[in-house]
C-alpha cells in the first residue's frame, strides 16, 4: 500500500532534522536522487547523457536547490545545462554549484520569454524546479506565460523535482499553467496531490526518493493500494466453504428500459467469484440474466424475504417502482450496500459507512446539492478528493467516487486513491461492471474475516469499506487494462479478462514501487 502526505506533514516531518542542522544534507540526498533518475530518463530516451542538453526551470527557493544542484550532476556527465531563472533571486550554493559545474544561466523576462521557450523546447530534457510544496497558487508571471508557451510546444522529457510546479501538493488542484511531466521525483514521501485530482495526470509517473523522513511522518492522508494489498484482501475458498458461507450477494439492477445493467453487474459480481448471486427484478430482465447466468438465482422478490450479505442496487434500474423499493430497502437494511446510479437519487438523510455510494462528477453534484453543496462538475473534477470527503461526512456513507484516477472517502475522513484504470474504460456498462466487482467483495468480506483481512493490508478498521471499495476500483482497472490490449474494451467481455487478472494476482501478487497515474 502507497501512503502519501499533505505538504504541510511533509514540512513538519523535515522540521527535526532542519534543526539539527541537517538541511543540506537533505538536500542533497533529493539531488542526488533527481539527477539519478533524471539520468536515467535521459539515456532511455536518447541513448546517453553525454553532449545532450537540459534545462533546469529555476525559482527561488529550494525546489529550484535541489534541481541545480542535480543539474550540476547532469553537467559532470557531459550534459550541455542551462537555467532558467523565474525570479531575480535563488538558492546562492546551488546556483554557486551549478555555475562552477559550467552550467549557462539565463534571466527570464517578457523580453526573454519567446527566445527561451524555443530553447527550451528543443532541449533533450527539462527539469521543473520552479515550485516545491512552497508553491501557493498558479505560477506568477513571467513563469505563467514561459510554462502556457512551453506546455503546447513538443519539448523533450520533463522531469518534475518533487511535484510539477503549479500543482497543490494537498488536493492535486491543477493552477494552470502547469507543464506536465513525464516523470515526478518527489522527495521524502509521496504527496498526497500526485496521487490525486488532476495533479495525478500532471505528475506522470511518480518515483520517491528517501531523504531519511520515514521515521518522522505523521499518519498519511491518502492511501493507495496496491495490486498486493487487492491479493492479500481477497477471500479465497476453503475446503469447509459451501456457496452460504462464501457470500451471497443480492442484486436489485435493471429495468425493462435497461436490462443489460442487470446483466453486466450480475456478471461481473460472478466473476469476481462469491458464493452466490440472487437477482431481483421484473421477468423480462430475470429471463435475460438467467440466459446470459444461469448460476444466478432470480425471482421477483422483495428485499425483506431474500437472505443475503449484501446488496447491489441501482445499476439501469431509475424508471422501476419495484426496483426503487427495492434500493431503498436494502440501504435500511444494515447490510454492506452498494448504492450505484438510479439508486443515488433515493439517499436518505443518513447512512452508514457499510453503504457505499458510487457515483461519476454529475451524480456527485447532484447528491451534493440536495445537502445544499454548491459546486459545478467541474469544480468536483478539478478537486475529487475534497468533494468525496464533504459528501462522506455529510452523508455518512463511504463514497466512491469514479474517474480515470478514483478516489474512495471513508466518512472517518480517510481517502484512498486508484490510478489503475485505462481511458477505454470510459464506455457505457463500465460502471455496472464496477458495481458488480465491488458488490461481490462486499458480500464476501462482509463477515469477521473480511475484518481480517482489513488488517492483514494494515487500514484501520473504520476504513474497511473504503479500502473495499479501492480495491474494487483497482481490480476493475487491472481488467479494464487487461481488456485494452486486446483492442477496444467490449465491456460485457470484461468478466472474462477480469478472471484472468485474479488467476494472475492470486498465484503471483506483483509488487511496485514505482507508478503511472
Ligand atoms: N526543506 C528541506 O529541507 C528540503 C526541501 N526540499 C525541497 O524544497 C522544496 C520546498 O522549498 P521551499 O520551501 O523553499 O519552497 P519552494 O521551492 O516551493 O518555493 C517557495 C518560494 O516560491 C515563492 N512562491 C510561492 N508561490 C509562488 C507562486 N505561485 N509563484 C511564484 N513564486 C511563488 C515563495 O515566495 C518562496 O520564495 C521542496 O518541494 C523540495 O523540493 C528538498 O531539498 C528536501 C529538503
Ligand atoms: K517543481
Amino acid at each position: 500500500m502507497l501512503s502519501a502526505y499533505s505538504g504541510s506533514a511533509i514540512r513538519s516531518a523535515e522540521a527535526p532534522l532542519l534543526d539539527a542542522g541537517q538541511g543540506a544534507a537533505l538536500m542533497q540526498r533529493a539531488a542526488y536522487g533527481l539527477y539519478a533518475a533524471a539520468a536515467a530518463e535521459l539515456i532511455s530516451r536518447t541513448g546517453g547523457c553525454y553532449g545532450r542538453t537540459a534545462v533546469v526551470l529555476a525559482g527561488s527557493g529550494n525546489n529550484a536547490g535541489d534541481a541545480l544542484f542535480a543539474a550540476a550532476r547532469l553537467a559532470g556527465r557531459g550534459v550541455r545545462t542551462t537555467a532558467v531563472f523565474t525570479s531575480a533571486t535563488t538558492h546562492p550554493l546551488a546556483l554557486a554549484a551549478f555555475q562552477r559545474a559550467g552550467g549557462r544561466v539565463e534571466l527570464l523576462s517578457e523580453a526573454t520569454t519567446g527566445r527561451l521557450v524555443g530553447s527550451t523546447a528543443a532541449a533533450d530534457l527539462v527539469i521543473d524546479g520552479i515550485l516545491g510544496i512552497g508553491g501557493s497558487g498558479g505560477l506568477r508571471e513571467p513563469a505563467a506565460t514561459f510554462v502556457r508557451e512551453l506546455a503546447a510546444a513538443a519539448t523533450g522529457v520533463v522531469v518534475a523535482c518533487d511535484l510539477p510546479s503549479g500543482v497543490d501538493a494537498h488536493t492535486g488542484v491543477v493552477n494552470e499553467p502547469v507543464l506536465h511531466a513525464d516523470l515526478t521525483v518527489t522527495f521524502g514521501a509521496l504527496k498526497t496531490g500526485l496521487l490525486a485530482g488532476p495533479g495525478a495526470h500532471a505528475a506522470g509517473r511518480v518515483v520517491v526518493v528517501d531523504i531519511g523522513l520515514a521515521g518522522s511522518l505523521p499518519e498519511p492522508d491518502l492511501f493507495r493500494l496496491e495490486a498486493a494489498d487487492a491479493a492479500a484482501l481477497y477471500r479465497r475458498p476453503r475446503p469447509a466453504d459451501h456457496k452460504y458461507t462464501r457470500g451471497v450477494l443480492g442484486i436489485a439492477a435493471g429495468s425493462a428500459m435497461y436490462p443489460g445493467a442487470a446483466v453486466l453487474a450480475t456478471g461481473a459480481a460472478l466473476a469476481t467469484g462469491l458464493g452466490m448471486v440472487r437477482y431481483l427484478g421484473p421477468p423480462s430482465v430475470a429471463d435475460l440474466v438467467n440466459r446470459t447466468h444461469p448460476e444466478a438465482v432470480c425471482s421477483q422478490e422483495q428485499v425483506k424475504p431474500t437472505h443475503v450479505q449484501a446488496w447491489l442496487v441501482g445499476p439501469g434500474a431509475d424508471e422501476d417502482p419495484d426496483q426503487r423499493r427495492r434500493a431503498r430497502d436494502a440501504m435500511a437494511s444494515g447490510l454492506p450496500t452498494v448504492v450505484d446510479a438510479g439508486a443515488l437519487a433515493l439517499l436518505p438523510r443518513r447512512l452508514a459507512p457499510q453503504v457505499i455510494l458510487t457515483p461519476h462528477a454529475g451524480e456527485l453534484q447532484a447528491v451534493l446539492a440536495k445537502r445544499k453543496v454548491k459546486a459545478t462538475r467541474r469544480d468536483i473534477e478539478a478537486a475529487p478528493t475534497e468533494y468525496a470527503r464533504i459528501a462522506a461526512e455529510l452523508t455518512g456513507a463511504t463514497v466512491l467516487l469514479k474517474g480515470a484516477v478514483t478516489v474512495v472517502a471513508s466518512p472517518s475522513g480517510s481517502l484512498f486513491s486508484q490510478a489503475d484504470a485505462t481511458p477505454w474504460l470510459a464506455t457505457a456498462g463500465s460502471g455496472d461492471t464496477l458495481a458488480g466487482i465491488l458488490g461481490a467483495l462486499i458480500a464476501t468480506l462482509a463477515d469477521d474475516d473480511g475484518d481480517a483481512a482489513i488488517e492483514r493490508i494494515g487500514v484501520p478498521m473504520p476504513d474497511k469499506w473504503a479500502a473495499i471499495a479501492a480495491a474494487a476500483a483497482l481490480l476493475h482497472g487491472l481488467a479494464g487494462t487487461r481488456a485494452a490490449g486486446f483492442g477496444p474494451i467490449v465491456v460485457s467481455e470484461l468478466p472474462q479478462h477480469l478472471g484472468a487478472v485474479l488467476a494472475d494476482l492470486l498465484t503471483a501478487p506483483p509488487s511496485r514501487t514505482q507508478f503511472t497515474n
